[in-house]
């Protein structure tokens, strides 16, 4: 990746900001938000036991399944962690809030929203509202399953933001997370409270 920028500063496409800028993208949207929402995933796991046993359980039976193989059809062969997975970036989005100046008058309900005005999007708040979710502070993976999700509205539920600036990693981070849960599968994941 970082070739390719540079290339591209030979031939007078791209400044050394611009580069700078890149890596900034990659480092903080890239790693610091799966980083981020792996640790939650893995902490929740780690309160909610039985939970974790289900999960234990769907992979142990998938690899079966698969014959011993890791491979692509397992990682999309594994319903109950992905629902963990989207469960855990509900309650603790790794970017829980973002931003965008409008380009044109906008009007929404009763207020007059002119254009040039920043509007930030409080994410957290959007997931833990009780206006979609039922008992929202709840660890619930099934409130993804397809019938509980197919009514539901459909920027209530926006970890990788919407539109054409959403996010570019959202599959790439997903496989990321299962290879690691699969493997931390062999242990048993818990939580040690340290005292500071
Ligand atoms: C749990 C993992 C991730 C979360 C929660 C996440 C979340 C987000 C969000 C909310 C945005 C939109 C920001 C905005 O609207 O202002 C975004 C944009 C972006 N993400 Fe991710 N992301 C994750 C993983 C990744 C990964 C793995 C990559 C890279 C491989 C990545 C690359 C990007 C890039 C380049 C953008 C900017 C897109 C643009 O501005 O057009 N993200 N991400």
């Amino acid at each position: 990746m970082l070739d390719l920028l540079i290339a591209a500063s030979r031939e007078g496409l791209m400044t050394d900001l611009d580069i700078a800028e890149e890596v900034d993208t990659f480092m903080f949207e890239g790693h610091d938000t799966t980083a981020m929402g792996l640790c939650f995933t893995l902490a929740l796991l780690a309160e909610h036991k039985d939970i974790q046993d289900r999960v234990r359980n769907e992979i142990d039976a998938a690899v079966q399944k698969n014959g011993e193989k890791f491979s692509m059809k397992l990682l999309q062969d594994l319903p109950y962690l992905e629902r963990c997975i989207k469960e855990a970036l509900r309650l603790y989005p790794s970017v829980f809030v973002i931003s965008r100046i409008l380009g044109d008058n906008v009007k929404l309900q009763s207020y007059f929203v002119p254009a040039g005005t920043m509007i930030i999007l409080n994410i957290y708040l959007a997931h833990r509202s009780s206006d979609f979710w039922p008992n929202p502070e709840v660890f619930d993976p099934d409130r993804f399953l397809p019938d509980r999700i197919r009514n539901r509205h459909p920027y209530s539920y926006i970890p990788f933001s919407a539109g054409p600036r959403n996010c570019i990693g959202k599959l790439l981070f997903y496989y990321h997370y299962i290879i690691i849960i699969i493997i931390s599968k062999y242990i048993n994941i818990i939580i040690i409270h340290i005292k500071l």
